[in-house]
């Protein structure tokens, strides 16, 4: 049923106007499937070529929708003509009145039929378990905070069951929704009302005494504020200082089903889409309906005709949306909805296509030797490093004109300028993966081509809200790692172009907004409370480049609430960079687990993800001094300060002298080596006076754990899951992450550590390079040169980020320093 709301049968039938109220139509339920209606619908596209008239499609709507059988009439239980209060009015005229008013409740009660229950993908009501009061009229579902004072009504009346069941009706839409939406329509999904819940349950609490109640439900109560503190809220600097208040801020940017018609004609004389999108803040909801969701997607992946589900989402459209959904569906009804693996392969090869969304471009300002190649005295490096730099052409790739003249065809989300992609199965810019590559670029005086790179990544934030985890539609749903402050610090500290920092901070504060707003989760610790992030992702379906995969992966889960959420923790896994590992599965009672099936990413406080934050903090309280602008420098500083001391007392583990992910639910550190957890040291969140001492210990924990003794590199775990971001495997930035912030702390040892891990990591690229003549996505922490493998794809070669976080090693070991150009540095 979202499809059809969302589609274009909604916009079809709602701008022909058929019905005096919009929400009329909306509130019909289907007379026979989705995908049947859907297939009638393209059936009369087809044949009206696209334009029907209001009266075809008003036949369209009367053979298809109906509008009855979704609620049943109910007596409430308890309802009592003459309740107390009746009795205790003295006043005869008011007296009459309350009765009459008593009266009407009965008329106004309603309990979902089971209709619903059967078929709920035929109706636009959301079921709910006990009768429930409706305000009236139009209005014929439950309103969120119209409740509220109906609940106030019902106790008045004595009607407790009611008001009760009411109350649980609600308490139960945080549970599968997170938050309570306006009302009891899907359609109101992307919105709440004003929170009155916990105040609902203090009345009912007050007036039953049910102390047990209030005992079983406090965590829904919690979790319902919690939306509202971590989804609605805004800082506000008032003269230096930081207040946060909340606003109403919906989630979706399209025009209201229920009111469709008039949303369209109100932001009508708006003059481009963005304006149109009403000033929407988080485009985050992939609507495509071919790549994002729906029957093409699900039917075409389930049956597994490529090896890399990937492929798929990847390839372009040879016809219009319409004609392709349509081809879809006759496809169906000719295989009475259960097409061969033949057929859907016969129907993939003539409406799908995969060429020309891509161009391979020669960057105008690669130079095959650059001035690092001088400056290095090992002859070895020196020819190693060369051969890197000429690995740059073979990544560069523009977007093709014809997915800007028809971007609706195609999943690949244009932008202006050349990148560099990760390569292999990578064919699109990667969010987190363009920081390290960006370095590189730098690092091979290719300014042209990183500042570009970042000024695409900047138009994601102007457009979204956001930088989607990569350039397609599919990923628009979750980010990545936040290194975009820390990518305009790399270019402006190597170009010294201010002008360009002073042009774009807004969008930065804008994509850090996102994270300190729709990523933050508070912890309670003793008396203290601290904010800190977590990953995220806001859609509850599977992967669509993955869908396969996800699919099988939440398959055993008993109820539909259960694969929402494992979607959901599947995509912040995803947006997390690390998918997948044992960092994010968890045993019940907090453990990891080294099943997907287990995967609870939300549950995580990430060391990396604060890190990170906290640089990007003290980043833009940098670049806020040098544009001259204390006010704002301070409010910077004050963030990055609480962020410090955040990840001081919630993640840092004195007694193992080293920090750890935090399990949100048990209120307890992970204590299990990740790769990750010595990222506070390269980010210096500490107290500058501990900073030599952590790294001493930051060297004992090393040792002690093992890692040391590996020949390949620094793995990202100790557990061997078969996942591609556990044992053996060892990635590109976080070498760089541990050697940096090792030798950053300025501690004897840990400057001695950092090099030698730095010298055996660049020999391992080396290995890798002669044995394969290829640069690796993953190597093999065991073994010098051997590329690493598991995970969900083959091992990918190119590889964007590796060759731009070697040549930063490269870069600071093996760089002549007294012949280094000045003021070119970006460590
Ligand atoms: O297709 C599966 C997943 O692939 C990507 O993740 C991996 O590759 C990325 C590009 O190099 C890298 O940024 C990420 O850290 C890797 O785990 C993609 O980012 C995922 O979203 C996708 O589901």
């Amino acid at each position: 049923m979202t499809r059809l709301l969302g589609g274009d049968i909604l916009h079809v039938v709602q701008t022909a106007k058929i019905f005096n109220d919009s929400k009329t139509f909306v509130d019909l339920a289907l007379v026979n499937p989705v995908n049947e209606t859907l297939s009638n619908f393209y059936a009369m596209m087809t044949e009206t070529e696209d334009n029907p008239s209001k009266e075809r499609v008003e036949e369209f709507v009367h053979k298809n929708f109906k509008s009855i059988g979704e609620l049943d009439d109910a007596e409430p239980r308890d309802f009592q003509p003459e309740p107390k209060i009746l009795h205790e009015i003295t006043d005869p005229v008011v007296r009459s009145f309350t009765k009459n008013l008593i009266a009407i409740w009965p008329s106004l009660t309603r309990k979902v039929s089971y209709h619903v229950f059967e078929n709920p993908d035929t109706h636009s009501l959301i079921p709910v378990q006990y009768p429930f009061i409706i305000p009236g009229g139009r209005f014929k579902e439950y309103y969120y905070w119209d409740s509220y004072w109906i609940i106030k009504g019902l106790l008045l009346s004595d009607m407790v069951e009611t008001a009760r069941g009411m109350v649980q009706n609600i308490l139960s839409m945080v549970e599968r929704y997170g938050f309570v939406p306006n009302g009891g329509r899907i359609y109101y999904l992307n919105r709440s009302q004003p929170p009155l819940l916990t105040f609902m349950v203090d009345d009912y609490i007050k007036y039953a005494k049910d102390y047990e109640f209030l005992r079983q439900n406090i965590q829904t109560l919690e979790k319902e504020l919690n939306f509202w503190l971590t989804k609605r809220t805004v800082e506000i600097d008032k003269d230096g200082n930081i207040y946060t208040l909340a606003h109403f801020d919906s989630s979706s940017d399209t025009p209201r089903p229920e009111s469709y018609f008039e949303d369209i004609e109100t932001c009508a004389s708006l003059l481009n889409d963005d304006e149109k999108l009403c000033d929407a803040q988080h485009k985050q909801s992939c609507t495509h309906p071919i790549y994002c969701q729906g029957d093409i997607l699900h039917v075409v992946q389930t049956a597994k005709i490529f090896n890399d589900s990937k492929t798929f989402v990847d390839m372009a459209l040879v016809n219009p949306i319409n004609e392709t959904i349509n081809s879809f569906y006759t496809m169906m009804a000719e295989t009475d909805n259960n097409p061969s693996k033949g057929r859907v392969t016969e129907f993939v090869n003539k409406n799908f296509r995969s060429i020309g969304e891509l161009e391979e471009v020669q960057p105008r300002d690669f130079r095959p030797e650059p001035n690092i190649i001088k400056e290095i005295n090992d002859p070895v490096v020196r020819a190693f490093t060369k051969n890197l730099i000429a690995i740059w052409p073979t990544l560069a790739r523009k977007v093709s004109y014809h997915v800007i003249e028809d971007p609706d065809t195609h999943s690949l989300i244009p932008v202006q300028h050349p990148f560099i992609i990760p390569g292999g199965r990578f064919k699109e810019y990667y969010y987190w993966d363009s920081y390290w590559i960006i370095k590189g670029l730098l690092l091979s005086d290719m300014v042209e081509t990183a500042r570009g790179m970042v000024q695409n990544i900047i138009s994601m934030v102007e457009r979204f809200g956001f930088v989607p985890n990569g350039g397609r539609v599919y990923y628009l749903n979750r980010s990545q790692p936040p290194l975009l402050t820390l990518m305009v610090y790399d270019y402006v500290r190597y170009t010294k172009d201010y002008e360009f920092l002073r042009q774009n901070i807004h969008t930065l504060e804008k994509e850090l907004h996102f994270w300190l707003t729709l990523r933050t989760v508070e912890i309670r610790k003793g008396d203290n409370t601290y904010t800190l992030a977590h990953f995220d992702s806001s859609s509850d379906t599977p992967r669509p480049e993955s869908y396969f995969e996800d699919i099988e992966t939440c398959a055993n889960l008993e109820s539909d609430d259960e694969k929402y959420e494992c979607y959901t923790d599947l995509k912040s896994g995803a947006e997390s960079g690390w998918d997948f590992t044992a960092r994010w599965f968890f045993h019940k009672e907090g453990g990891v687990s080294d099943q997907i099936k287990d995967i609870r990413t939300r549950r995580n406080i990430p060391t990396d993800l604060n890190a990170f934050i906290y640089k990007a903090l003290k980043t833009m309280n940098n670049f806020y001094m040098i544009l001259r602008k204390p006010s704002e420098a301070k409010r910077y500083l004050d963030l990055a300060e609480r962020w410090r001391e955040a990840i001081e007392e919630v993640l840092y583990n004195n007694e193992d002298g080293t920090w750890y992910d935090y399990d949100i639910k048990t209120g307890k550190q992970r204590r299990f080596f990740f790769a990750s957890n010595l990222t506070p040291l390269w980010a210096g969140a500490m107290p500058d006076e501990v900073k030599a001492e952590r790294g001493k210990r930051s060297v004992e924990y090393l040792r002690k754990m093992g890692i040391l003794n590996l020949r390949g590199g620094i793995p990202s775990s100790l557990l061997s899951t078969g996942q591609q971001w556990d044992y053996p495997n060892a990635w590109s930035p976080y070498q760089n992450l541990i050697i940096i912030g090792l030798h950053k702390t300025g501690d004897p040892e840990a400057v001695e550590v950092a090099k030698e891990l730095a010298l055996k990591w660049v020999n391992s690229n080396i290995k890798g390079y002669h044995e394969n003549k290829a640069m690796f996505e993953k190597y093999n922490a065991q073994n010098s040169g051997q590329f690493g493998g598991g995970g969900e794809y083959h091992i990918q070669a190119g590889f964007g980020w590796t060759n731009g976080c070697i040549l930063e090693l490269i870069n600071f070991y093996y760089r002549d320093k007294m012949r280094k150009s000045k003021g070119r540095t970006i460590l």
